[in-house]
């Protein structure tokens, strides 16, 4: 009777799980779909430097027809010989500010329809609100948002209409500080969410056109924008952004082409992006029957380990401010 009972209860918890991966199976929507790369147009701005450029690189590696979009003429032509000397390909350049929808619809009308759309463009400079001008906060969010509606607006039309038959992608550059707020990243976090929010319900209204949208989420990245950032960085966003290491911008545009490929709604580009993905699961779409059942199933634990994240996090917050209070 025992022995029944145990393998009874041994069945259940096997059959228990696999019943769970088959509702998910069945019922996770979108539905998964492949974006190939190769002989098709990707657009990406901000491709004349750091995550862009590199992804640019790798498009053409992949065999696509690639045109990059950014404002310096200098760093867009410096970009495109780098890119024909290393893999052949010939890089269409288009000098715009994201800011001017009218410099970027006539940018992507030259370009002709596009396949992927990376908008990839960003700025950010870190400093607490309140020493922070509003001028720079405008100007983070006005490029980084307002002009990712930008981009989005004027390419969508020829997107839906597209050339052949297969499925199209709009990849949009987030960061993990658009997954969870940062110190220092009052202005850029808030930008960086608000994606996330375009994204979402984009990825509702093009469904029905075959176009499929990701959100990429990288940690800090060894680019010239890092460099720039990191000699004005409060203390502080240093510590915290440390939680998550640094990556080199060809593995985040690898990691990122793998999201696109395979359509992936969330794309986290390290470990800890792993966890972040499925700690900040919310209400986002998965296509992934496996990563949808991992996120069910770790919830739990994973929101554990955010909160120790965020007790280690406020505990460096308080014992830098009582140290800085001595100095
Ligand atoms: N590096 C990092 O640590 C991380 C970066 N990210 C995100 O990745 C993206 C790329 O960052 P990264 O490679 O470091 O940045 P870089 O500063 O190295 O490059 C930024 C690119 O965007 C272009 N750009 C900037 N402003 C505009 C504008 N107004 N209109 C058109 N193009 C513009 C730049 O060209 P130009 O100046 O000539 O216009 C350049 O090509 C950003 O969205 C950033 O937020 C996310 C997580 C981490
Ligand atoms: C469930 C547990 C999850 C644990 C992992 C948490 C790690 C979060 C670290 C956040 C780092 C933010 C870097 C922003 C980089 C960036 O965008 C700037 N360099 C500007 O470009």
């Amino acid at each position: 009777m025992a022995y029944f009972n145990l393998s009874f209860l041994a069945l259940l918890l096997l059959l228990l799980p696999l019943a769970l991966l088959l509702i998910l199976y069945l019922i996770v929507r979108p539905r998964p779909v492949k974006i190939p790369i190769k002989s098709r147009h990707v657009f990406i701005t901000g491709g004349s430097s750091g995550i862009g450029l590199a992804l640019a690189h790798q498009a053409a590696s992949e065999g696509a027809r690639v045109s990059i979009l950014a404002r310096s003429m200098d760093k867009l032509e410096e970009a495109k010989n780098y890119i024909q000397l290393s893999t052949g390909i010939d890089v269409s350049i288009f000098s715009a500010d994201v800011r001017d929808y009218d410099a970027v619809s006539k940018a992507v009308e030259e370009a002709g329809p596009i396949d992927v759309l990376i908008v990839n463009q960003g700025v950010f400079v870190p400093e607490e609100l309140e020493k922070q001008g509003l001028d720079e906060v405008k100007f983070m969010v006005d490029v980084n948002l307002i002009g990712s509606f930008n981009m989005i607006k004027a390419a969508l039309p020829k997107m839906k209409k597209g050339e052949d038959s297969m499925p199209r992608s709009i990849a949009l550059m987030s960061s993990q500080a658009g997954q969870v707020g940062i110190y220092g990243y009052t202005a850029y976090s808030a930008s960086k969410f608000g994606l996330r929010g375009l994204a979402e319900a984009l990825q509702q209204e093009v469904i029905s056109h075959d176009i499929h949208v990701s959100l990429i989420f990288p940690p800090d990245t060894d680019t010239p924008g890092l460099t720039e950032e990191t000699k004005k960085r409060p203390q502080l966003t240093s510590i915290i952004a440390e939680s998550s290491g640094v990556m080199k911008a060809e593995e985040v545009a690898k990691k990122a082409f793998e999201g696109i490929k395979s359509a992936a709604f969330f794309v986290p580009c390290n470990l800890e992006g792993a966890l972040l993905s499925i700690a900040t699961a919310g209400m986002s779409p998965q296509r992934s029957f496996v990563m949808a059942f991992v996120e069910v199933v770790a919830a739990g634990l994973v929101r554990l380990v955010a909160l120790f994240f965020q007790w280690n996090w406020y505990n460096g917050i308080h014992t830098w401010h009582a140290q800085n209070k001595r100095a």
